[in-house]
């Protein structure tokens, strides 16, 4: 009687602790109403309840936000078999004391993640794997899981491992910022141990609470011997031992009320089938392809229907399944964004300007594109013969750009800077936001793209283009004016001479992309490990803590969708939109393509000799006025072969100012392999009906002393056009024997009194000391006041026309030109005159 007694006693209570499982699960379940009691139905009802669970409306379980009741094998009772459940998912975990080495350790990790992924809808959970003692073999047999992008490859190494911690732990501080229904499950499986830093950073996520959607599913813990394991928080244990495994109470659904967990011996279920494996995979390989940021989730609704009146804000991408949008106002009126180069930074900045472009009109937002390396980022904002279509809101852009170009667009910003000032003044308020709607200018967001190499140099320009920045960071903010400084490099800027600080502290936006820690706080490191096509989102100037990460779509894979936008915007232009201006760094501009040359006509007075394009905002022309004051001449100075072009661009525009016969032109090739040029150019001037004569080194000096001493000038203008004075050395200096009077003597009286008389000199001179000297000393530099010069260093530039510290890097394709009566010297690009103008 006494066992029968005992034995009927412990048969009650496992059927009370079965009971209290059975209510939990149906707790969890979120059924209702009253659990029948009766062994068999009860047997008979947690096993319905078993295949119930086991299907329950797979891919609706909020993983992330709760725990839900997972299977995890069979409880044997005198009476039969019923179901183990315990609730895993966020913030509920699973331990195992044997690591996965034990065949039932890896099967059952791999039976509780098919199960987890099949209860939760694609895109709300990821699984990531640790497994550094049997180097993710655990993880094979779920291999089509990783093909479909929803298990990370295991990590199998220590520093793997810290890397997925670091990942794991970002996640859970953006979860627990993130609205709940924003948040996404990220399922921890180590299928053994780490060592113990790891594994104290491991249970610290299992007492982060729900909020941090993160799920451990642990195995090979509490390790057997006297090592002190970390406490793991809201757990369920399960002991292992050889026939059978002990599963612990789980958290806040204990099956025991002395913490003794199920009185029922388990066994594990296996391996999930191969097909359900695929089958799963499937899901999530096409809930991917539909669920993948693309570049519509960036677009707004209606186009330009925003308000740019305290700001701009657009979708850059998704945290988590929420879109993160970023905004350029009084938080974040400056961004700073790095990132290793092939990191996604264009594609970035693309996915960044059509967002803009697509909910502010051109009549809010205006754009300043500047790119300093040799790529294409911008080009398909500016019209071309394949696509003649434009970004309305840009006003400029500069392709592979000239750092002169770059401190241009600066100024034309400082100008406006100061026009804003002027007009927030006249209304009486101190914020763009404050003006009445009509009176409000858009704003303009400034992108510099690979802006280091405008600070690169450490020489005049570099400060001032600091100086810029440094002032258009300040004050921006409160007039409408926004920088995007993006870079692979923050470090080594030498030029900011101790002003980073001071600059960048005004760029509280910081984007890092892969390879891009420089731009945040060096104590943070949320940068670490991102992929392609994702990059941190720091709102506190990159100080840890204020982290989100996104997922951005590539640009470049949408270029149709791109190109689609544009022409739409393009098409919707205002009436008078006019196409920026464009800067490209590596074009040689030709003389016939410019506007300025077909705006002249014959009678400009007085006559302007243009010879390229200043490396200005507007491409203005550059040229110069031939008056008739003592000076007006122009010498292009330099061995470069373009100086040729610079004069034949010279002669042409000249020549086009004038009704056949208002002018003679005479050409004196003397410098070796110009006589062609020469007469090429002699031959199309001609053509257009004006005299010509070709000139040698006697022909020259006679013509120089004929100029100044007619006492009947001819009529008209006569330009002397010289292809390397320097070679008329010997001529002009032999002394006449007669009047003594040298060459020099009569070209120094040329250009003197030539002006004034109708007569110019437009001529080559090879070398610097050799214009010095003809000039007869650096005295005499007004004798000659327009100067282009192409490869001459800029100390002997400087010394030569009495300029301290003259900014010039003499390059091909550039010259600098300068109006000595204006006071003015300006970078230019020459034309190339090319043969076919008239
Ligand atoms: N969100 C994304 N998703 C997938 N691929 C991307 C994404 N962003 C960029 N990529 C790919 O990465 C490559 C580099 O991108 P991108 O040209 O933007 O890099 P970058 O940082 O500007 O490089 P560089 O500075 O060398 O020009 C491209 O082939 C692009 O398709």
């Amino acid at each position: 009687m006494g066992r029968l007694a005992s034995a009927y006693r412990q048969a009650v209570d496992r059927h009370r602790r079965a009971l209290r499982h059975w209510e939990a699960a149906r707790h969890l379940l979120g059924a209702a109403g009253p659990a029948p009691v009766g062994s068999p139905e009860l047997v008979a009802r947690l096993a319905r309840l078993g295949g119930e669970l086991a299907a329950a409306v797979p891919g609706t379980a909020r993983v992330a936000t709760h725990p839900v009741p997972v299977r995890l094998g069979a409880a044997t009772t005198v009476d039969g078999a019923f179901p183990v459940l315990v609730p895993v998912g966020a913030g509920a975990h699973l331990a195992l004391d044997q690591d996965a080495r034990d065949p039932r350790v890896g099967e059952l990790l791999r039976a509780v993640v098919v199960r987890l992924l099949t209860a939760a809808p694609a895109g709300t959970i990821r699984v990531v794997g640790i497994d550094q003692a049997a180097f993710g073999a655990a993880f094979l047999p779920l291999r089509p899981l990783h093909d479909a992008g929803v298990l990370a490859a295991a990590a199998t190494t220590e520093a793997e491992t810290t890397a997925l911690l670091d990942a794991a732990e970002r996640h859970a501080r953006t979860a627990q910022r993130s609205a709940p229904e924003d948040r996404e499950l990220l399922v921890v499986v180590a299928a053994s141990a780490p060592p113990p830093r790891e594994l104290a950073r491991l249970a610290a996520l299992t007492h982060a609470g729900p909020a941090a959607a993160v799920c451990v599913l642990l195995a090979g813990h509490p390790a057997a011997g006297p090592s002190a394991a970390p406490p793991l928080g809201a757990t369920t244990q399960l002991r292992i031992t050889e026939r059978y495994t002990l599963v612990g109470d789980p958290p806040g659904r204990p099956f025991s009320a002395d913490g003794s967990g199920l009185a029922a011996p388990v066994v594990l279920d296996g391996d999930p089938s191969h097909a359900a494996v695929t089958a799963l995979a499937r899901r999530y390989a096409e809930a991917a392809d539909q669920d993948g940021v693309t570049f519509a989730d960036l677009l707004p609704a209606q186009r330009w229907a925003g308000s740019a009146a305290s700001g701009l804000r657009t979708v850059l991408g998704r945290a988590g399944r929420r879109p993160l949008a970023v905004a350029f106002d009084d938080a974040t009126p400056h961004w700073l964004i790095g990132g290793r180069t092939g990191a996604g930074k264009t594609v970035l900045l693309l996915d960044v300007l059509y967002g803009l472009a697509a909910r502010y009109s051109p009549a809010e937002l205006r754009l300043m594109l500047l790119d300093f390396k040799e790529g294409v980022s911008f080009t398909e904002f500016v019209p071309t013969d394949r696509d003649p279509s434009w970004l309305p809101h840009a006003d400029a852009v500069g392709i592979e750009s000239d750092r002169e170009y770059g401190v241009a667009v600066l100024r034309e910003l400082r100008a406006e800077l100061g026009r804003r000032a002027d007009l927030l003044k006249r209304h009486g308020v101190s914020r763009l936001a404050d003006l009445p709607p009509n009176a409000r200018p858009p704003r303009i967001v400034t992108v510099i793209d690979e802006f280091h190499v405008l600070f690169a140099g450490n020489d005049a320009l570099a400060r001032q283009a600091v100086d810029l920045i440094e002032e258009l960071a300040r004050k921006g903010r409160s007039y409408g004016l926004h920088l995007v400084l993006a870079s692979q490099s923050t470090t080594g800027i030498e030029a900011l001479y101790g002003r980073a600080e001071a600059i960048f502290g005004q760029f509280p936006l910081r984007i890092a992309l892969p390879g891009g820690d420089a731009v945040l706080d060096p104590r943070n490191d949320s940068a670490r490990g991102l992929t392609v096509g994702t990059a941190v989102i720091n709102t506190a100037a990159g100080a840890p803590g204020a982290d989100a990460e996104v997922r951005f779509p590539d640009a470049h894979a949408a270029s149709a969708d791109l190109a689609a936008l544009r022409h739409e915007l393009h098409a919707a232009r205002p009436a008078g939109s006019r196409p920026p201006s464009v800067f490209r760094g590596h074009e040689t501009p030709r003389l016939a393509d410019d506007p300025a040359w077909t705006a002249l006509v014959p009678g400009g007075d007085p006559p302007y000799a243009l010879v390229g394009r200043v490396v200005d905002v507007a491409g203005s022309p550059a040229g110069f006025a031939l008056d008739a004051s003592p000076g007006r001449h122009l010498a292009v100075v330099g061995t470069a072969a373009v100086g040729a072009e610079v004069l034949r661009s010279a002669a042409l525009s000249l020549a086009r100012q004038h009704a056949p016969g208002t002018a003679r032109f005479l050409f004196a090739p003397l410098a070796p392999g110009t006589t062609d040029a020469a007469d090429d150019l002699a031959m199309t001037l001609a053509a257009a009906g004006h005299p010509v004569r070709r000139l040698d080194a006697e022909a020259l000096r006679a013509q120089l002393a004929e100029a100044v001493t007619a006492d009947d000038p001819a009529s008209g203008r006569t330009y002397l056009v010289v292809f390397g004075m320097d070679a008329a050395a010997t001529t002009l200096a032999a002394s006449d024997p007669a009047t003594f009077r040298s060459g020099y003597d009569d070209l120094r009286a040329v250009l003197r009194q030539g002006p004034a008389r109708g007569v110019h000199v437009l001529g080559w001179w090879r070398g610097l000391r050799r214009l010095a000297e003809d000039l007869g000393g650096s005295g005499q530099r007004d004798d000659v006041t327009g100067l282009v010069a192409l490869n001459v260093p800029a100390a002997d530039l400087g010394l030569h026309l009495g300029v301290h510290d003259l900014a010039y890097v003499p390059r091909e394709g550039r010259a600098l030109l300068v109006d000595r009566h204006e006071h003015r010297t300006a970078l230019i690009v020459p034309f190339a005159a090319g043969s076919d103008v008239t």
